[in-house]
């Protein structure tokens, strides 16, 4: 690895993707360091770049121009983040400079020297308590910022105006805290057995074990040595609630969050606290696998099965496979959780490449809830008319929970009051004019909106087609559950959380601490309160419309489903003294379904082993690897005409590599914005053969455009999750 030889350096530079430049330009400029900031000309403009690895044997061509301006200011990004950068811009099929500067935070780029080096000095001074004794007295005043500034995640250094004396726990509460529970044997042994070496291990905890406590442990054993910590968390919403745990139990130590939430000033301070070695912790999204941290010592991905790992726009990396191959790079522990492990991971465990290590208990020795699949068949049907939402035994349920101040939390997949509208008449739907979908009612603010497009309008007070004013909802979504179930039981409080009450910054978190308190005896949603919350009054679950994945096309739809059925049960009877009474309820028209029988046991394994099988003999992954090659055109057929040539053209290497490549096809939802999109699956039982493949095909898509000319993108999906 030579550095700047003979005044030449490599500088990786985002490169327009049409141009199909991916590898680093040279320029010259007295010697660099490997992982500089630099402002170099490309074309008619300055871009950033950073300096990269140059082979010493590569030969310069004869005329270069200089780097223009070098951001000394900042430490190098180091060796083993470019080769992370370097590993997952090859494997993902992008362009080096185009990924490496995508995952920096884009407030750096903007920055000159001199305001770098401002920035990079106010970050490391030290904490001053005689600044922040002299501030005391504003307390009461900054308060409210030292709140807003805790939602964003970030701990208030004593550097910054809103600083306080002492590191404060993001709760309200005593410091003090702060001491952890004894762990129990099998935590014990999971701590030990991370302490002990580098590997990927599988936090394999029934829900409800104590995980996170785990993570705790594993955490404080890093940080003692020294080390950094990377624990990252599908969702934002769930960064809330752990980062009030971090943040008591490593009272003093410095944590940062890394999301897209975060503005890009603030983005920009915690990405520079961990890049300089300040941060202690970094609690992230998926974009903080590429956070830079020169002290790393430990990572953890909490919930690794969750789909929200996978980036689904620009480079499509996986986090959880990202981190993975980080620990495996940098010689640290990689600490994979989750109750429903993905079958990826599962897969690997048997193979012997991670290591299991099992909670098997809830801690304080309560069971699971008793799961009760309800068969819809048997409710009496009026004709004419649509099945209840609920079952009535489900609402006597429900009621009994309130009777007794229980909480009860009913899920649904559905976000709106109902998914389409139509006209009684003449039988017009709701359809979005720009998408192959329906729009969905909205009753709060009178809306039918397009959940893919955006496209809103104001709900018509007759059919548009033939006048007729009644138009009624069909289907439910959450708003008419909450309706409905307020109505079934009145007097019930009745909160709904989802996508469209929790716009508002700080509003999820206030709605959960409602849910906490008590204030709430039913609690409506989707996904997201299925999910990962430690509520501890809630001893009802109920899936009130799970059946529709059973018999979607996608082969992970199973899988899926049945993680967060398991995710959602484990929100009951998390206190031991409730757990034995606690219920997760089921609607279904297919009580019988393997999938719900394994669910009953809350039997995990027989469900995995049973989908690799099926896995197995379908060949598909874990047992192959998969490439989506999508296109996106205004008429489908240019679109299909593209996918058809670029199959053409790699057609004899598929052949030889052992690769198959199907047809194209549109994807469930073919049409969004008024524009077509086609797909076509790369298949190969070769990981090797179809990454070797891939990067001798995909830079000849980019000539092939040219001639497709109504092709408006296309992008490449490397291990897709939604086929
Ligand atoms: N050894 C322990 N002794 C006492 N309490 C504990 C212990 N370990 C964890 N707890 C507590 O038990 C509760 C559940 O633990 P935790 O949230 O870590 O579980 P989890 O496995 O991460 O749950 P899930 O996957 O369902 O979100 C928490 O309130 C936690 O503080
Ligand atoms: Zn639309």
């Amino acid at each position: 690895m030579a550095d700047a030889v003979n005044g030449v350096v490599a500088v990786a530079v985002e490169t327009p993707q049409h141009t199909g430049l991916g590898a680093p330009l040279d320029y010259s400029a007295d010697a660099l360091p490997p992982g500089t900031l630099v402002r170099v000309p490309l074309g008619r403009r300055d871009v950033p770049g950073i300096v990269w690895d140059r082979p010493a044997e590569a030969e310069a061509p004869p005329e270069l121009r200089p780097v223009r301006e070098v951001l000394a200011a900042m430490p190098p990004l180091g060796a083993s983040w470019r080769q992370l950068v370097a590993f997952a811009a090859a494997y993902y099929q992008r362009g080096l400079g185009e990924l490496a500067l995508a995952v920096l935070p884009p407030e750096l780029r903007k920055l000159d020297d001199v305001q770098l080096a401002r920035r990079v000095a106010r970050l490391r001074k030290p904490a001053v308590p005689a600044r922040a004794a002299r501030r005391a007295g504003l307390a009461a005043a900054t308060a409210a910022a030292e709140a807003a500034d805790a939602q964003h995640g970030v701990q208030p250094a004593a550097d910054t105006p809103e600083a306080a004396p002492a590191f404060p726990p993001a709760e309200a509460g005593p410091p003090a805290a702060a001491e952890a529970p004894p762990l129990n044997d099998e935590q014990q042994a999971a701590v030990d057995a991370i302490g002990a070496a580098a590997g990927t291990y599988l936090l394999h905890g029934v829900t409800g074990s104590g995980k996170t406590e785990v993570y705790l442990h594993a955490a404080e054993a890093a940080l003692a040595a020294g080390r950094q910590v990377l624990v990252m968390v599908p969702e934002i919403n769930l960064t809330p609630q752990l980062e009030a745990r971090l943040a008591q139990r490593f009272a003093g130590r410095r944590l940062v969050a890394l999301h897209s939430a975060l503005t890009p000033a603030q983005r920009l301070k915690h990405w520079l606290l961990a890049h300089l070695g300040e941060a202690d912790l970094v609690l992230g999204t998926r974009l903080a696998v590429f956070a830079s941290l020169p002290r790393l010592g430990l990572i953890v991905a909490d919930e690794e099965h969750d789909p929200s790992f996978k980036q689904q726009e620009g480079a499509r990396y996986s986090a959880r496979d990202l981190a993975v191959y980080r620990g495996h790079l940098e010689g640290v522990p990689v600490v994979l959780g989750s109750a429903t492990p993905s079958l990826e991971t599962w897969q690997r465990v048997q193979e012997g490449r991670y290591t299991r290590l099992a909670l098997s208990q809830r801690i304080g020795g309560g069971v699971l809830p008793r799961v009760r699949l309800f068969d819809m068949n048997t409710l009496p049907r009026q004709r004419g008319s649509a099945a209840p939402a609920l079952a009535p035994a489900l609402v006597d349920a429900v009621a009994e929970r309130i009777e007794r101040g229980e909480q009860s939390l009913l899920f649904l997949n559905r976000r709106g009051y109902a998914p389409v509208l139509h006209c009684t008449a003449c039988g017009w739907k709701s359809g979005c004019p720009h998408c192959s979908a329906w729009r969905v009612f909205h009753k709060g603010d009178r809306s039918l909106r397009c959940h893919h497009c955006g496209f809103s309008e104001r709900v018509p007070r007759a059919c548009p087609d033939c006048g007729n004013l009644d138009i009624a909802p069909l289907g439910r979504g959450t708003e008419r559950l909450e309706e409905q179930i307020a109505q079934l039981l009145p007097g019930a409080r009745v909160a709904r959380i989802d996508a469209d009450t929790t716009r508002l910054k700080g509003s999820l978190e206030a709605q959960l601490g409602a849910v906490h308190a008590g204030d709430v005896d039913v609690l409506v949603g989707t996904q997201m309160i299925a999910k990962g919350h430690d509520f501890r009054r809630i001893t009802l679950v109920a899936a009130v419309n799970p059946d529709s994945a059973l018999f979607a096309s996608d082969f992970r739809a199973p899988e899926r489903l049945f993680a967060l059925l398991m995710q959602a049960a484990g929100r009951a009877g998390r206190d031991a003294q409730q757990a034995a009474r606690s219920e997760m309820w089921v609607q279904s028209w297919h009580p019988q379904h393997a999938l719900y029988a394994a669910l009953r046991k809350h039997d995990y394994e027989a469900f995995a082993a049973s989908q690799l099988e099926e896995r197995q003999s379908a060949g598909l992954p874990p047992f192959s690897s998969l490439a989506l090659l999508r296109a996106e055109a205004r008429e489908a057929s240019i679109a299909q005409g593209f996918l058809r040539a670029a199959s053409e053209l790699a057609q004899a290497m598929a052949d030889e590599a052992g690769v198959t490549l199907y047809p194209p096809v549109p994807p469930p939802v073919a049409r969004v914005a008024d524009v077509d999109r086609l797909q076509m699956l790369v298949e190969s039982p070769s990981r090797v053969a179809l990454q070797r493949l891939l990067a001798a095909w995909l830079p000849q898509l980019h000539a092939l455009r040219s001639v497709h000319k109504g092709v408006l993108r296309w992008a490449v999906d490397v291990d897709p999750l939604a086929i």
